[in-house]
């Protein structure tokens, strides 16, 4: 039996775009299902009963919640293909905590420069994501990706968030470009990587988006 594979998402999200780069990057057919977050299908609800949140990855008319979880998964079940992860275990431990360490540092800063609107949590917000972009910029170093001379775990889990680098400029009137140069580079690199190309929208659509839904909060 041909595998069925859907995937339940939201085009700017960045823990939809890493499910949809992984999925491609093992060649893996699937279908993609746009969720309204203000109005989740049945179909949501039902395949991520706890958390109802996007990316649900659905293979075989069952479910795999949370993004990291859904990488490690598209990753044991095609192993014989475009491996995520090195074969060395201290090699994907690191992997895991540069991952960990993204979700928990980026995002949350990203997260409160488009959504603190003026002042001192702002500035202090900028601040949070600046610093935790450049430990990341520091842990690149010279490498041409996270993965080594092709995308890894890390690269794909980051690269969403790159997509959200002009969005955050914009509503934190700063330049990463100016802060991380190195690590812009590293964006850049991967935007031009098939399946990243194929995966993720522009950075003027991912600000757009995010201004339209700011105007609801008077932002
Ligand atoms: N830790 C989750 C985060 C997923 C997440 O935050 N999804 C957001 C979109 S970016 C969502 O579905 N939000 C809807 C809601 O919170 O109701 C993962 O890695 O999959």
């Amino acid at each position: 039996m041909a595998d069925e594979v859907v995937l339940l998402d939201f085009r700017i999200s960045m823990y939809g775009m890493r499910v949809r780069i992984a999925l491609r990057e093992k060649g893996i057919e699937f279908e993609h299902r746009e969720e309204d977050l203000m109005n989740k299908s049945e179909l949501l609800l039902k395949m991520n009963p706890i958390h109802k949140k996007i990316p649900v990855l659905i293979h075989n008319g069952k479910a795999v919640c949370e993004s990291t979880v859904a990488l490690q998964y598209i990753d044991e079940v095609w192993n014989d293909r475009a491996p995520l992860l090195s074969t060395d275990p201290y090699q994907r431990a690191q992997a895991r905590f540069w991952v960990d360490y993204i979700d928990k540092k980026v995002y949350d800063g990203g997260r409160k420069v488009v959504w603190s609107g003026q002042g001192e949590e702002l500035e202090v917000a900028k601040k949070e994501l600046i610093e935790s972009l450049k430990v990341l910029e520091g842990e690149l170093g010279e490498k041409k990706f996270y993965g080594g001379e092709k995308i890894g775990l890390v690269d794909i889990c980051l690269v969403g968030f790159y997509v959200w680098f002009y969005a955050y400029e914009k509503f934190g009137n700063l330049s990463i470009e100016a802060e991380c140069p190195k690590l812009v580079a590293w964006g850049k690199r991967c935007a031009e990587v098939e399946s990243v190309a194929k995966s993720v929208p522009g950075q003027e659509e991912v600000y757009e988006l995010v201004a339209e839904m700011r105007k609801p909060f008077g932002l």
